[in-house]
């Protein structure tokens, strides 16, 4: 059985799990960033080349946190910022601050042919409208060239609560759901962007009385 979440449900879970059982927010990035490490050692991926793309929420966050620990343990790496990253999110500075300190290396412009596989940290469960022409067009780019994509979370464009593409969404071979599956993967046209979907713990909170809006599949 699969408990699905809308996006505001999973929300309300992740302020839960902060503010009410008081794990941190560094706590939750770091056990989201372990988790898709632990997909991507599995060997299903090729990781001679890896691009991070990152965004300016905690979906980026996540992505610069897994792009330090695979920097650590010596897979080539690099992190891209997709808009400016000095309107990005605390969480997101801090990571980067500490992906800074321990060396991981930035790129300026996405070169997803040299990629071997591009993990998408741009928008995650705080999309809540269409991405802008500018992430449209490269969106449509990186599909065009059939490169391998493991989307965090959800797969930048798709709205996960409805499945509906937000002018554009990236095609990913994987998506690793944080705590819970996001519905809007599991409807088309969500569904074809997110190929095979897997779900991991990262130490969600659920409350007792917590009334999930759809019914456990
Ligand atoms: N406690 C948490 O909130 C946790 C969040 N996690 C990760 O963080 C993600 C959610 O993070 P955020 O809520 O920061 O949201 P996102 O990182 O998905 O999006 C960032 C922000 O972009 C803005 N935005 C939305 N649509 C836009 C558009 N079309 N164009 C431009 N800007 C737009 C919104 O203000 C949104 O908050 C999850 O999917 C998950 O990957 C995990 O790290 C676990 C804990
Ligand atoms: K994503």
């Amino acid at each position: 059985m699969t408990q699905l979440v809308t996006t505001e449900e999973m929300q309300e879970l992740d302020q839960y799990t902060m503010t009410t059982i008081g794990l941190s927010e560094d706590v939750l990035i770091e056990r989201a960033a372990l988790a898709a490490l632990d997909v991507l050692g599995a060997g299903a991926y090729d990781l001679s080349n890896v691009l991070v793309l990152v965004g300016l929420g905690n979906n980026g966050a996540d992505g610069i946190a897994l792009a330090r620990l695979l920097h650590q343990l010596h897979i080539p790496v690099s992190l891209q910022f997709v808009g400016n990253a000095n309107k990005a999110k605390p969480a997101v500075k801090h990571q980067l601050q500490i992906a800074e300190a321990c060396g991981v290396p930035r790129s300026e412009k996405s070169d997803f042919k040299q990629a071997s596989l591009i993990i998408d940290a741009i928008f995650g469960t705080g999309l809540n409208k269409d991405l802008p022409d500018g992430l449209q067009k490269m969106v449509k780019a990186a599909n065009h060239i059939e490169s391998t994509v493991v989307a965090l979370d959800l797969p930048t464009g798709v709205n996960g609560t409805t499945g509906q593409i937000m002018g554009a969404a990236l095609k990913a071979k994987t998506t690793i759901s944080f705590g819970f599956i996001k519905a809007g993967v599991t409807k088309n046209p969500g569904k074809k962007s997110a190929g095979q979907v897997l779900v991991k713990d990262i130490g969600i909170v659920v409350p007792e009385d917590f009334q999930f809006s759809i019914k456990e599949q």
